[in-house]
């Protein structure tokens, strides 16, 4: 074992979407060294992480994916569900589909609610702004897709994640998919990023529209300046394996001294070395790893931890558990002949004709777009009318009860779950409409075998998204050893609440695919569907449905959450490990609720505001 003598004011564990984001703004400052560690490499300059339709050559691929599976998921007839996490410098950010969303007002709000101070939707407003740049949309585009009224682009931050929309929208689905909502009553009520709308819309995505290429971390807050940066270290194809912990004094917090970390040479071997750390160890290794690092040094369940012969320095339960993710529902349409679909990107010809026009256009043509259509939706009743607030009522009553067992008790979570669900204009679903084809294989080895074309048709999928899951589930250490993966349960539908719900918004896709004008862009009947012979027509149907193609959309949070500790929390509301004096978790693991909407901008937003959370630490101390 070799040990570095260099010292380093914060060590940041993994090159993820939230580490580079932290130790970006850490920097700044040319009095703190800072040293980032990621496990996998730096692919900045690789063609398949900066070429958005690239994106699903990396799924399964271990030099880009960690490729996790779920263990049989009860709820699901027993499917293993596959769950990708970016391996590499930009971690997620370098490897997802680059939706992005802004979260509502009440699902931060709540955020604050279960009792941290200072996390609302106003206090996080600030960060979002500041992480990225809205380009928007040309007046092509606008009058396409409908992005005019109530989108608001006068106000678009000026942060280093480039946000775009797409300039090959088309009619058949981005435009007939603002009609069919327009005509099924359910136009955009406000801009979404105001926290407060329901309705359809183009969802933006993290591409720079200079050369469309992806904004991933790594783009947007590791650019030639900031990595010329000479208090800044990136050392990839290192491992940590544990932090290393002494006690101040016997029934005192645990102190961070460094990090242990494998270092991969280039002759295929590895070399363990420990190294030093003078202010704080800031984890941000994701959801499914976070908690497997906090285990890996000693804290959390006691009995897990002695099971596997790793000495307890704090007995936290909370650890690993608390997970949830956005599970989400696809049912594919065949489309009629001549309406375009990413399908036709089976054809290896077509694919190279496409890349080559990408390489030698400055990126143009579809492989530098993203041409998801989304929408935020509240329950629907049966009718696809908006659900009265008697059925509402009813379905509450039936399946969500206070975890005390009495409503008149404090039970916040019960209360906020409530108010998610509601209000008429709170969204329970988030509706996406991908022009592709989605396959689900019994037992699919990674994302590559949902995304692949494998059906000779071509289609179009609309896919149903819970927003605000009750289901918890938990990842755990299986050895003691870093390389082995975490098991990863998110025990999706666990709570029947989830599956009410999700059956309802199911159903309503019939409604959606059988209005025009996205009615004119599918066969219909005579048209091939997946799953195959599969009709949402009622809510027992739809549940079926969900049993065999219920996916994730790849969305872990909260498996240290940010909570009291007597409430299962891990990290506290300045992000600091319960039990330790200088280790924060600062990516997804600490969200407390999954927020409405894709994730990624809520963890620039988090780590943005931790990074600041620290600066001001370190201005109060000097
Ligand atoms: C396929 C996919 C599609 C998605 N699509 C979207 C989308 O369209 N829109 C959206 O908003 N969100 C999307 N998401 C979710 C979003 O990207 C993530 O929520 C977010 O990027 C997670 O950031 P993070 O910092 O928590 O973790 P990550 O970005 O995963 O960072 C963790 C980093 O830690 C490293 N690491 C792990 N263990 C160790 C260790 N022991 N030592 C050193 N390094 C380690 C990892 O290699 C990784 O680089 C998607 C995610 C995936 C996987």
């Amino acid at each position: 074992m070799t040990e570095t003598t260099s010292l380093f004011d914060y060590i940041v564990v993994g090159g993820g979407t939230a580490g580079l984001t932290v130790a970006s703004r850490l920097s700044e400052d040319e009095a703190v060294r800072v040293l980032v560690i990621e496990a996998g490499a730096d692919h900045s300059s690789d063609p398949l992480v900066s070429t958005p339709g690239a994106l699903v050559s990396q799924f399964g691929n271990p030099e880009y994916d960690w490729n996790f599976q779920t263990v049989p998921q009860e709820h699901l007839d027993g499917r293993s569900i596959p769950q990708p996490r970016g391996r590499g410098l930009g971690g997620c950010s370098s490897i997802n589909f680059m939706m992005w969303l802004h979260p509502s007002r009440a699902s931060l709000d709540a955020w604050a609610k279960l009792g941290n101070p200072g996390w609302g939707y106003d206090d996080l407003a600030p960060y979002f702004k500041g992480t990225c740049t809205v380009h928007p949309p040309s007046e092509a585009a606008k009058a396409l897709a409908v992005l005019d009224s109530p989108h608001d682009f006068s106000s678009n931050g000026e942060g280093p994640v480039q946000v775009s929309f797409s300039e090959g929208y088309t009619e058949s689905f981005n435009k007939a998919w603002m009609e069919t909502f327009a005509n099924l009553g359910h136009q955009l009520t406000a801009d979404p990023r105001t926290g407060k709308a329901i309705g359809a819309f183009q969802s933006p995505a993290s591409i720079d529209p200079k050369g469309h290429t992806r904004s991933s971390a790594t783009a947007s807050y590791l650019g030639p300046q900031v990595r010329q940066r000479s208090n800044l270290a990136i050392m990839t194809d290192a491992t940590v394996k544990r932090i290393v912990f002494e006690r101040e004094d016997p029934s005192g917090s645990l102190v961070a001294k460094g990090v242990v970390v494998d270092l991969q040479s280039k002759d295929g071997g590895v070399e363990e070395t420990t190294i030093p750390v003078k202010s704080e160890v800031i984890l941000a290794a994701g959801a499914l790893q976070s908690p497997q690092l906090l285990e890996l040094s000693g804290i959390g369940q006691k009995d897990l931890l002695a099971s596997h012969g790793i000495e307890v320095l704090v007995d936290n339960p909370g650890v690993g558990e608390r997970l949830q993710d956005h599970a989400i529902v696809t049912q594919s349409f065949e489309v009629r002949d001549g309406i375009p679909s990413s399908d036709a990107l089976r054809d290896p010809a077509v694919l190279e004709q496409l890349t080559e026009f990408y390489r030698t256009t400055d990126g143009g043509g579809p492989l530098g777009q993203s041409n998801i259509a989304t929408a935020y939706m509240p329950l629907v009743g049966e009718d696809g009318a908006l659900m009265s607030p008697g059925e509402k009522e009813a379905l509450l009553d039936a399946h969500l009860v206070p975890s005390t067992g009495k409503e008149d008790e404090e039970d916040d979570e019960y209360r906020v779950l409530r108010s998610f669900i509601e209000p008429p204009d709170e969204p329970t679903a988030q509706y996406l409409l991908y022009p592709g084809q989605l396959v689900t294989p019994p037992q699919p080895d990674s994302m590559a075998s949902i995304v692949v074309p494998a059906e000779p048709q071509d289609f179009a999928t609309v896919l149903t998204c819970l927003n605000h899951p009750a289901s918890r589930g938990s990842v755990h250490i299986v050895s003691p050893d870093v390389r082995d993966k975490p098991q990863v349960d998110p025990r999706y539908l666990s709570h029947p609440l989830d599956l009410e719900i999700l059956a309802r918004h199911v159903r309503f896709v019939e409604k959606i695919v059988a209005a025009e004008p996205l009615r004119a862009s599918l066969k219909g009947e005579e048209g091939a569907r997946l799953p195959a012979g599969l009709v949402a027509d009622t809510v027992e149907n739809a549940k079926e449905i969900i049993k065999r193609r219920l996916i994730s959309i790849m969305h872990p949070t909260g498996s240290c959450a940010m909570l009291p500790r007597e409430k299962g929390g891990v990290v506290d509301y300045e992000m600091r490990v319960y039990g330790t004096r200088n280790v924060r978790v600062v990516d997804a693991s600490v969200f407390p609720l999954q927020p409405l909407g894709n994730t990624q901008s809520v963890v620039y937003a988090v780590a943005e505001r931790a990074a600041a959370m620290i600066k001001e630490g370190r201005q109060v101390t000097r």
